[in-house]
Order: C-alpha cells, then sequence, then structure tokens
C-alpha cells in the first residue's frame, strides 16, 4: 500500500533503489518523476523487487504534503523538480537530497521554500538499464548528520536493503565522498569505464588531483588523512572494469552533466582559499565543454 507520508522525487537508479528499500519494509512512497511507468523494478544482489507505482509525472491537486521526502533528481535537473517540493513540502518535511555534492543544502533550499533539506552522502553504484529497470551494484548504505531529520531517515529505511549511518562529522565523508566523484569524473573525460585506472599514467594522474581535492577539503574543515587519495585510487582500481559512474552514464546518454558540483567546486572553493588547483585547472573546463559545448 502506497504510504501517504513518504514521497520519492526522480525514481532513477538510485531514487528507485531507495524506493524498493522503502517498499521493502512496508513504507511504499509515492513516486514522481519525469517518465511515467506502472511500477519500477530493482535487481540487487540476491533480489529483485518490484514496487508498485504509478509514477506521477504532473503536479495535480492531489500532490498533498508528506512528512519525509527523498530527493533524487540530478543536481542539472533541481529547478525543473522544484514544483515537486512545492506541492510535497509543509515547513516540517524532511527533504532528504539523495545527489553527490558538498552543496546540497544551499542548492536545494533554494527551491525548497518549506521543508528540512537533510544532505545524505550516497555510497553505492546504481545503473539503469535498457528497459528502464535497475542494477544496484553493490549493497545500497546511505550517510547522514547525526541530527533528528537524519535520525528519521535512518528509521524509515530500517531493516531494508538500504543501511542509514548516521554521523556527527558528516563535512568529512561528504569531501571524501567528493573527491570519488571529482576521480570518477576522468571516466566522463574519457569515456571510459573503471578499467581505465590499470593504467599506471592514469593512476598517477588521479593521485595527484586527489591530493588537490584533498587540500581544498581540508580547507573546507573536512577532517582527512594523508592516506586517503591512495585509498581512493587502490578503489577504484578494484572495482569491475566494467564499473560505470552517474556522470559517464549522463554523457553516453547526452544529457546534461553534473560537472559543477562534482568537480567545479574543487576549483571554486580552492580560488575561494588561495589554494593552487592546476589538474582542476585543465578537467573543469574540459568537462564542462564536454556537457555543454558549443561545438
Ligand atoms: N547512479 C549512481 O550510482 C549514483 C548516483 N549518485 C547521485 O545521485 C543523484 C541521482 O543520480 P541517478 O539516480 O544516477 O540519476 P538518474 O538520471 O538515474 O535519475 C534521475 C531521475 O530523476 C528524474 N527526473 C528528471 N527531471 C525530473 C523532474 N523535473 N521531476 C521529477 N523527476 C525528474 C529522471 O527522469 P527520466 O527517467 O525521465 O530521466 C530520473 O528518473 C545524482 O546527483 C548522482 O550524482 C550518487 C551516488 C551513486
Ligand atoms: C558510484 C559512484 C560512487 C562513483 O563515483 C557515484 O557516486 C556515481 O556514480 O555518481
Amino acid at each position: 500500500m502506497t504510504s501517504p507520508n513518504v514521497a520519492v522525487i526522480g525514481p532513477g537508479a538510485i531514487g528507485t533503489t531507495i524506493a524498493a528499500a522503502l517498499h521493502q519494509v512496508g513504507r511504499t512512497p509515492r513516486l514522481y518523476g519525469r517518465t511515467a511507468r506502472d511500477q519500477l523494478e530493482l535487481h540487487a544482489p540476491g533480489d529483485h523487487l518490484v514496487v508498485p507505482g504509478p509514477v506521477q509525472v504532473k503536479v495535480t491537486p492531489d500532490v498533498t504534503p508528506v512528512n519525509l521526502v527523498f530527493l533524487a533528481v540530478k543536481a542539472t535537473q533541481l529547478e525543473a523538480a522544484a514544483p515537486w517540493l512545492a506541492a510535497l513540502c509543509r515547513a516540517d518535511t524532511i527533504v532528504c537530497v539523495l545527489q553527490n555534492g558538498v552543496e546540497q543544502e544551499t542548492a536545494v533550499a533554494e527551491h525548497a521554500r518549506l521543508g528540512r533539506v537533510l544532505p545524505s552522502v550516497v555510497w553505492f553504484p546504481a545503473q539503469t538499464r535498457a528497459d528502464g529497470s535497475v542494477w544496484l551494484r553493490a549493497p545500497a548504505r546511505l550517510t547522514v548528520p547525526d541530527t533528528e531529520p537524519g535520525r528519521a531517515v535512518s528509521e524509515a529505511l530500517a531493516g531494508s536493503l538500504c543501511t542509514v549511518e548516521a554521523v556527527a562529522d558528516f563535512r568529512s565523508l561528504a569531501w571524501r565522498k567528493l573527491m570519488q566523484n571529482a576521480l570518477a569524473g576522468l571516466m566522463a573525460l574519457t569515456g571510459r569505464r573503471a578499467g581505465m585506472f590499470a593504467r599506471a599514467d592514469l593512476a598517477e594522474l588521479g593521485l595527484v588531483y586527489l591530493r588537490e581535492c584533498l587540500a581544498v577539503a581540508r580547507a573546507e574543515g573536512a577532517d582527512l588523512g594523508d592516506e586517503v587519495p591512495g585509498e581512493i585510487i587502490d578503489t577504484f582500481r578494484a572495482y569491475p572494469a566494467d564499473m560505470g559512474t552517474s556522470i559517464l552514464a549522463d554523457r553516453e546518454a547526452g544529457r546534461p552533466l553534473e560537472w559543477d558540483v562534482r568537480n567545479g567546486v574543487v576549483l571554486r572553493r580552492g580560488r575561494h582559499h588561495g589554494i593552487p588547483t592546476p589538474v582542476s585547472e585543465v578537467v573543469v573546463p574540459l568537462l564542462a565543454a564536454t556537457g555543454e559545448g558549443p561545438g
């Protein structure tokens, strides 16, 4: 049965995973998206879950406020999704943002005049298949701040396929994930998957880039050690060679790229702190041009 209290906006790769997790524990969410579907389908390790729909694509008067919204559109789609937020939020609605980046709170607050915005770190890879079903490629895991809204999200997903940890030092983990995303941006430039990091020259370039990201992350208040860049490179080298990333999926589909929230932010915050970011100076304009042209 559809829960009147929980909604997912943007039932794509991540939104479908969270919708399936909620459905598993009896909190079947209302679904709001851009492409109409009768149901959602998730292929998880050892599990196949179907979430009853429909996915509603028009804001109608029956779209009324809920207690908890999971917002899983891309950062580039926020403005277009704003009418859903306006219809689904009242002052105490928790809006859990399932997006990459470290600027979720300010970005979403610009489009959601009501509601309490809760940032999150989405650690798991999920890919949409040609038939619209979603392939969850690793255990689903979220990190949220250890606040009252964070604990509410933890409770909503308790016992589901998605584990949630609520942490005191959210900023550090958010920057660590941002570093992973910044590195994955190189895959959108080459048009290749994680296997490319088997090349020694790319692993070396990645390490230099990640050290630059680390300097900016620390200036932003993240408590991350010198070992983090090496650990991230090792993680990428251990991925299956065909592991993608959502920004590569966007490039392959000809969609706008989240280059600014994933890579541009390092350049912008680096400039703000007076930290040299020579790799970003090259990577960011190339990614921007890859996504936006002209040409
Ligand atoms: N995929 C992954 O492995 C990971 C992704 N992330 C982050 O999660 C966020 C979501 O990514 P992901 O799930 O991959 O993206 P998807 O493109 O798979 O999903 C986005 C969904 O939002 C829908 N949508 C687009 N515009 C609107 C709108 N105006 N109103 C309502 N719905 C809309 C899309 O519809 P349509 O089907 O028509 O495109 C799609 O279903 C991104 O910030 C990404 O960086 C984080 C970690 C891992
Ligand atoms: C899967 C992962 C962690 C890789 O960067 C990701 O965040 C994404 O695809 O957007």
